[in-house]
């Protein structure tokens, strides 16, 4: 006697868009503010950022189209609390077990006229020979107000199918979800250039 296998269902042409979390206002008005010029006054300390490619950090403006700065200064403790205080809301509203954070990684990135990240995800299975255990992205979004950038949307892209969920990059505006989802930038332009009104973000990495 035969059976018949399952047959698999066909993924919806949608896909699966998976959980992420937005959050208004995320910290204390003062301090988001105070991050912006911090990230504005330190412009010249800000370098090319780079992608994971074949186990190497690379250049790649055709990928990844932004300049970074890897510390926060005076505000990396801070910054570094805020994430660790929103990582067991995220654990339960993503479906992750809770996880000793034996990590947070933080860079500030300044997005200007043309800059873009294509489609990725932020875990990378080594770094340096070492696992690279990202867990969690939080993004928080800083620009002078008002706006005076167009685009720029953090676009959220679904596993097997086409559906996308765009997020406008407001000012401190946290943005946040598992750091295998697949996400892009998309493109943006800031007419006159000034780097003061590029948009800014904060990246940060839960590890395990
Ligand atoms: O700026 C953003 O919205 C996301 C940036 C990003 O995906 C990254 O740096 O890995
Ligand atoms: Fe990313």
């Amino acid at each position: 006697m035969t059976s018949a296998l399952p047959t698999a269902e066909p993924p919806a042409a949608s896909g699966l868009l998976l959980p992420y979390h937005t959050q208004a206002d995320w910290l204390p008005p003062d301090l988001a503010d105070a991050l912006l010029d911090h990230a504005i006054a330190n412009e010249a300390r800000f370098q090319p950022g780079s992608i994971m490619q074949s186990g190497r950090l690379t250049v790649d403006e055709t990928i990844r189209q932004v300049s970074v700065l890897e510390h926060l200064g005076p505000f990396q403790e801070r910054v570094t609390e805020a994430a660790l205080a929103a990582k067991p809301l995220l654990e339960t509203l993503f479906g992750i077990p809770a996880f000793t954070a034996s990590r947070v990684e933080i860079e500030l990135a300044a997005h200007g006229d043309g800059a873009h990240f294509q489609q990725h995800i932020d875990t990378f299975v080594v770094v340096n020979k070492r696992p690279n255990p990202r867990i969690l992205t939080l993004v928080l979004y800083l620009h002078r107000r008002p706006r005076r950038f167009a685009g720029g949307a953090l676009r959220l892209h679904a596993l097997g199918g086409a559906a996308i969920r765009d997020i406008a990059p407001d000012h401190n505006l946290l943005a946040a979800f598992p750091s295998f989802a697949p996400h892009s930038v998309q493109r943006l332009t800031c007419p006159g250039g000034a780097f003061a009104d590029r948009r800014f973000a904060v990246n940060i990495w839960i590890h395990r």
